[in-house]
């Protein structure tokens, strides 16, 4: 039998780090003097339908979105009247995943989810038309959804053969109960903006008109709001529902905190300067 050497070495070969492009399938813009920004799927002529492409722009997106500190809340939304989204593009899809440029399949989109849900900023989903199958689950992962009259939503994996086991069915139970959830996924329907806004999946249903100028309204409502409080807060709603992973993103929270004390820098000071921190100034508060 061949034998295996799991000792033999190994042979480093450095690899670029592939900078990031122009986009293609996303708008990003900021609103000047305000902290808004709005990540806009690009991709009308398919309703939105995301590639993996189109997820790598949107997280290259909510990336700047997070690190830049002027920003206090961010607009996600799709291109056009007709869709906030409409899931993978089916297009693309391929064994295992959804094929790009680089022809590995994959369910990028899981990933994308991940970050919105841990991003310390309120997203807001800013829905017209249809939000279905992957799309749907966008606006489930924001923290808050303003859905535009026409709005149409649904999953449709069991009719096309998808599904998905994680926040798209679990955040969807938390936010309709069980019963309805069940109902969402095993029919496949769709359902009108009233309809979502009666099951709880929706924060408010405005005229299509008047969509943009009333999420602008709740932003800036957020805005005048403390940015430290909302954060905690966000991290607080889901530490309960997602474990150790939630109790982490929870606890970050408190460490920056406590990295801003004088109590937190005492320790730091008392390496630097070789000496034993002297942490007995600092009240023991009930
Ligand atoms: C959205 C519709 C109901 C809109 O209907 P309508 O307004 O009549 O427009 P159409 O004429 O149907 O569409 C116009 C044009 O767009 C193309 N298109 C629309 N949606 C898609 C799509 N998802 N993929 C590819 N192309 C799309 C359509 O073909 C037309 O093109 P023409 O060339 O003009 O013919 C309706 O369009 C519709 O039902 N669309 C499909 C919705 C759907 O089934 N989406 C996929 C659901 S599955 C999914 O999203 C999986 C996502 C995923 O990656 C994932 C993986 C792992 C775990 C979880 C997930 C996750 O779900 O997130």
């Amino acid at each position: 039998m061949h034998e295996i050497d799991s000792r033999r070495p190994v042979k480093w070969i450095s690899v670029p780090i592939v900078a990031k492009e122009q986009l293609q399938d996303v708008k990003y813009e900021k609103s000047e003097g305000e902290g808004i920004a709005k990540i806009t799927i690009n991709r009308p002529s398919k309703r939105n339908a995301f590639t993996p492409r189109t997820v790598l722009e949107l997280s290259w997106c909510f990336a700047d979105a997070r690190d830049d500190p002027k920003v206090g809340v961010i607009i996600l939304t799709g291109e056009g009247t007709l869709a906030f989204c409409s899931g993978g593009d089916q297009s693309v899809r391929g064994q295992g995943g959804y094929v790009g440029a680089d022809e590995i399949p994959r369910l990028n989109v899981l990933d994308l989810q991940i970050q919105i849900r841990r991003l310390p900023k309120p997203v807001i989903a800013m829905v017209a038309g249809y939000a279905v199958g992957g799309g749907h689950i966008l606006h489930m992962v924001c923290d808050i959804t303003i859905a535009a009259d026409n709005a149409v939503f649904g999953q449709t994996g069991p009719k096309v053969g998808s599904f998905d086991a994680g926040y798209g069915s679990t955040q969807m139970a938390r936010l309709i109960g069980q019963k309805k959830a069940r109902e969402m996924w095993f029919l496949a329907r769709m359902y009108s903006a009233q309809q979502a806004l009666d099951m709880g999946l929706v924060n408010t249903v405005v005229p299509l008109e008047q969509l943009e100028e009333e999420t602008l309204v709740w932003c800036r409502e957020i805005l005048q709001n403390s940015p430290t409080a909302i954060r905690v807060l966000k991290a607080a709603l889901n530490a309960a529902e997602d474990g150790h992973a939630g109790i982490q993103e929870l606890g970050g929270n408190a460490t920056l905190l406590f990295y801003l004390t004088e109590e937190g820098n005492e320790g730091r000071k008392a390496y630097l300067e070789k000496r034993p921190p002297d942490f007995s100034k600092f009240k023991r508060l009930p």
